[in-house]
């Protein structure tokens, strides 16, 4: 199994890319299911998650038609197959995004039920309830969801989440776009991943308005073409490379990003005492050699603070100067890292849903484990700031995110590198 060995030595320093989202990628991946001719997809980050998203469209009968720079081609109308076995679903829990495209475009599907994972339970009785209002007949057995469009055709229906869900809105808006009528999706997710989903799907030929409001409405079309798309930056990728510097009191300039997508996360920041500049592309963050100050955190649905970047502010708060509170509101399970980075020699205390960090000036390099991605990720960034040499295990966690983790932090002078077996 991959191990990273980082040995801290001081701030990460210089310019590093952000890839494409991968939050991003896969539901764009998943809504080629729904056109009737080639989607060519541009900046898809190499990751592990996009190579099972692959692989599961190859099972269905859609094979991917590769391009330079990770850019890749998938024809909807080539699915032979509308099954999304177990052993690809609980890879990568994102796989569920293929049910709603098979429904509303071939009238029946088949997909595993995904599972916990170590960050929550994570039911999808939201997504399942959205196509049932949508006419589907849907029963879960043996493991599985099997969905028919007793019609052919999905209805248009109105539908109020009763908690915000990223992938249950997504799921819903793709099967909207070939539905007969209208669709309203009340309460919706609001994140910018929502947003580029739509945007592809506009480009795919669906009338959609709304996306980045609470309230999306989607006029149900015949047939969706094919389109060129480009996925959008990872904010989460941006954000953990700003942290990492504003935890070893650094200076890095992220380029290839969006700086609009992260306003909950450069407010925490500038909190911590880094001074942001951003450009149109780009986001420099300088902290002037201080060290950061700790803040309170809470997560909540976008545009509030993303659970996705909890655990590396948790880890920025352990060295940060003044005690802190993370309130961690979206899953009921994400304080994995909180053990691992105690071994360390941070000083956190868990009661409930809530994190209370007293920083400390230095930590102490240790082998942990990774439980999760964003876990790994902090874990990532205590090693970066503890004295000696921290292993990183389970790092196939870090993989399903980060694209070319060592080459990146290398370039922003972390000794960093991957051991195998
Ligand atoms: C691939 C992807 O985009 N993953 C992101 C997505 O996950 P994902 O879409 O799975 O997360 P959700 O937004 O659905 O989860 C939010 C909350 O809603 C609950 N819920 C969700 C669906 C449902 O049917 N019933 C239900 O109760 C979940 O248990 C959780 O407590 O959004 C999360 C919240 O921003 C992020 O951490 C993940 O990185
Ligand atoms: C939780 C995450 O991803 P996923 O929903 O794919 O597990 C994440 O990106 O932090």
């Amino acid at each position: 199994m991959d191990k990273l060995i980082i040995t801290g030595n001081g701030p990460v320093n210089g310019e590093v890319w952000a890839s494409g989202a991968k939050n991003s990628a896969l539901p764009i991946l998943a809504a080629t299911l729904l056109s009737e001719g080639p989607v060519t997809i541009s900046n898809l980050p190499h990751l592990q998650d996009i190579t099972t998203s692959l692989e599961l469209l190859g099972r269905m009968g859609v094979e991917p038609v590769m391009g330079d720079n990770m850019t890749v081609q998938l024809d909807g109308s080539k699915v032979e197959h509308c099954h999304a076995p177990y052993d690809l679903v609980k890879k990568m829990r994102a796989s569920i995004l293929v049910l709603g495209p098979l429904l509303a475009h071939f009238g029946s599907a088949e997909v595993s039920l995904p599972g916990g994972c170590a960050i929550g339970s994570r039911p999808v009785d939201l997504h399942i309830r959205g196509l049932e209002a949508m006419g589907a007949e849907i029963t879960v057995e043996n493991g599985y969801i099997r969905a028919k469009a007793p019609t052919g055709r999905l209805k248009g229906a109105r539908i109020v989440f009763d908690v915000v869900t990223v992938t249950g809105t997504e799921n819903l808006l793709m099967a909207a776009t070939l539905a007969e009528g209208r669709t309203v999706l009340e309460n919706a997710a609001r994140e910018p991943e929502v947003v580029d989903l739509a945007q592809c799907l506009i480009a795919m030929g669906a009338k959609i308005s709304g996306h980045g409001s609470d309230t999306i409405i989607i006029e149900g079309v015949e047939k969706l073409h094919g389109c060129e798309y480009s996925v959008m930056p990872d904010r989460i990728e941006t954000g953990t490379f700003l942290v990492a510097a504003a935890a070893s009191r650094g200076k890095v300039r992220v380029t290839r990003t969006r700086a609009d997508t992260l306003d909950a996360v450069l407010a925490k920041l500038e909190e911590a005492g880094a001074t942001i500049t951003t450009g149109d592309d780009w986001i420099e963050l300088d902290m002037h050699g201080k060290r950061p100050k700790a803040v309170n955190i809470r997560t909540a649905p976008y545009p509030a603070f993303p659970t996705d970047m909890q655990a590396q502010f948790v880890a920025m708060n352990a060295v940060a100067e003044g005690t802190s509170t993370v309130i961690e509101t979206i899953f009921e399970n994400r304080f994995m890292h909180v053990q691992e980075l105690n071994r360390m020699g941070a000083h956190i205390a868990l009661e409930g849903n809530t994190a209370v960090v007293t920083g400390t000036e230095r930590l102490s390099g240790a082998p942990v484990m990774a439980t999760d991605l964003r876990a790994s990720a902090s874990l990532v960034i205590a090693a970066i700031v503890a004295d000696g040499e921290t292993m990183v295990d389970r790092i196939y966690h870090i993989d399903r995110g980060y694209e070319c983790i060592e080459e990146k932090l290398s370039g922003l002078g972390v000794l960093i590198r991957r051991t195998t077996g």
